[in-house]
């Protein structure tokens, strides 16, 4: 497709998804990438009043993290994307600050909101019009700008790729979805006027995009009451600009936390991706690598996706420590410093996990090469590194296999129910962190 540089075969991460067989399916998310830059608008400027709660709803606490904080993570992993700017209450702006540092999100930029939602909306526009600091380095004005309430955290890759790409091509682009009751229209009385036909109307969601010149002359040339009682952005880009936004069905992920009962069934969903996703760290040993890629194309028949790493440490030196479970596979003989290093690893990323990591040591022997006693002895010791890891929110298993006794196959089975206990985990509530609303 035109403007897609990237190899589609290839992984977004080359280091840590293997290079996908000939034939196999694609279990493995890469990601599609575009060649002109792209930011990002997040209106956080509400009060969220329909949830009934004191705190804002893109404040409010899942395992101890701001759905706010889902939401940007989302955007920050397509690496496409230059930019994010999230429009917050004055009020608010020291408490986003503190959640940028606090999980440690990048690229991202706070401004003021306004009174409205297209007030906040036109302000994180005319913010991405003016680069400061280290941003005017990092970041051009985009080509393209996609829009998306920060309180709709379940938001995909590909289909942000389908939204920018649209809208480069047609200067605005949105999301629908179908419409769920039939749409009436009242008399002034309150009665039924006459309904609408269901089949020829959609639910606008997000995310929206449009070229940067489009929603910038939007704003610019809309009225008071546009701002004012206005929700949708595709239609001042139709009213103001003459753009027909390009309207692409998205899953149905892309719902809106609105009110109190979408707290809870985001924070269960919240939960079920986490519990079913974790990094497989193998250090460099060729073995443990192999072992790894076999743990991998288990673990799809498990539903859970591994991701391999070689060590905690990104690209960058940073620490891997989001919200991943980790495996600990280690092909030579069974060392206890390569758990301890792990460990040594979460304390020096200085994050105190808010919910529980599970790191699950696979070590892979060819023989009995560990006498019963030492085995013992070893045994004892991990027990000890697994007490000494609980009181840091990690849960220590260890797994032995002896490739030589029992089909791979069977221990892998194993291995699977144990990261099915993931999600077990992570219904439990998370240590020394009441939730807040
Ligand atoms: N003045 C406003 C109003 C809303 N929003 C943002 O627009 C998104 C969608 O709006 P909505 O769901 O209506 O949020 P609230 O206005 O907070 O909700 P409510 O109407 O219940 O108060 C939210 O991320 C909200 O924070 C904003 O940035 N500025
Ligand atoms: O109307 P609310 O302020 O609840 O939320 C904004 C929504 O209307 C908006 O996100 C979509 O309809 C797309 O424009």
């Amino acid at each position: 497709m035109e403007g897609d540089i990237c190899d589609p075969d290839r992984a977004a991460y080359p280091r840590i998804f293997p290079p996908r067989e000939a034939g196999e399916s694609d279990h493995q998310p890469f990601e599609r990438c575009v060649n002109f830059p792209v930011s990002v608008v997040l209106p956080a400027a509400g009060t969220g009043e329909r949830t009934g709660l004191q705190t804002p709803k893109q404040f409010c606490s899942f395992l101890g993290r701001p759905l706010i904080s889902y939401t940007i993570q989302a955007f920050e992993r397509v690496s496409w994307i230059q930019s994010i700017v999230v429009v917050v209450l004055k009020e608010n702006m020291a408490l986003m600050t503190d959640i940028i540092q606090r999980f440690q999100h990048r690229k991202v930029r706070v401004v003021p909101g306004g009174s409205t939602r297209h007030r906040s909306i036109c302000s994180g526009v005319l913010a991405l019009g003016e680069l400061e600091g280290e941003e005017s380095h990092a970041a051009v004005q985009p080509k393209v700008v996609i829009i998306h309430d920060a309180v709709r955290p379940f938001v995909e890759a590909d289909f942000l790729y389908k939204i920018a790409m649209a809208a480069k091509e047609q200067g605005a682009a949105g999301a629908i979805r179908p419409l769920v009751s039939t749409v009436i229209a009242t008399t002034s009385e309150g009665y039924l006027d006459h309904s609408l036909d269901r089949a020829k109307y959609r639910a606008s969601e997000m995310p929206q995009g449009f070229t940067y010149d489009v929603i910038y002359q939007a704003y610019q040339r809309c009225t008071e009451s546009d701002f004012d009682f206005g929700t949708e952005c595709l239609h001042l880009a139709l009213q103001y600009c003459g753009v027909s936004a390009k309207l692409i069905e998205g899953p149905p992920t892309l719902w809106k936390v609105t009110y109190k009962r979408d707290l809870a069934a985001a924070e269960s969903i919240i939960k079920e991706t986490l519990s079913r996703s974790a990094c497989v760290v193998t250090g460099a040993s060729a073995q443990a690598v192999t072992l790894a890629g076999t743990l991998q194309k288990a673990a799809r028949t498990w539903d859970m996706e591994l991701n391999v790493i070689p060590d905690l440490k990104g690209d960058n030196g940073s620490y891997l420590l989001t919200e991943w479970n980790f495996i600990l596979v280690s092909g030579s003989l069974p060392c206890l410093s390569e758990v301890e290093a792990i460990l040594t690893d979460f304390k020096a990323a200085n994050r105190a996990p808010l919910h529980p990591f599970v790191i699950v040591w696979v070590h892979l022997s060819s023989s009995d090469e560990l006498s019963i006693s030492r085995t013992m002895a070893e045994q004892v010791a991990i027990m000890d590194l697994a007490s000494a890891a609980k009181l840091q929110n990690i849960f220590l298993y260890g797994i032995q296999i002896h490739q030589s006794k029992i089909p791979l196959e069977v221990y892998m089975r194993a291995l699977g129910s144990l990261c099915g206990n993931l999600t077990s985990l992570h219904r439990k509530k998370p240590r020394n962190h009441s939730p807040s609303q």
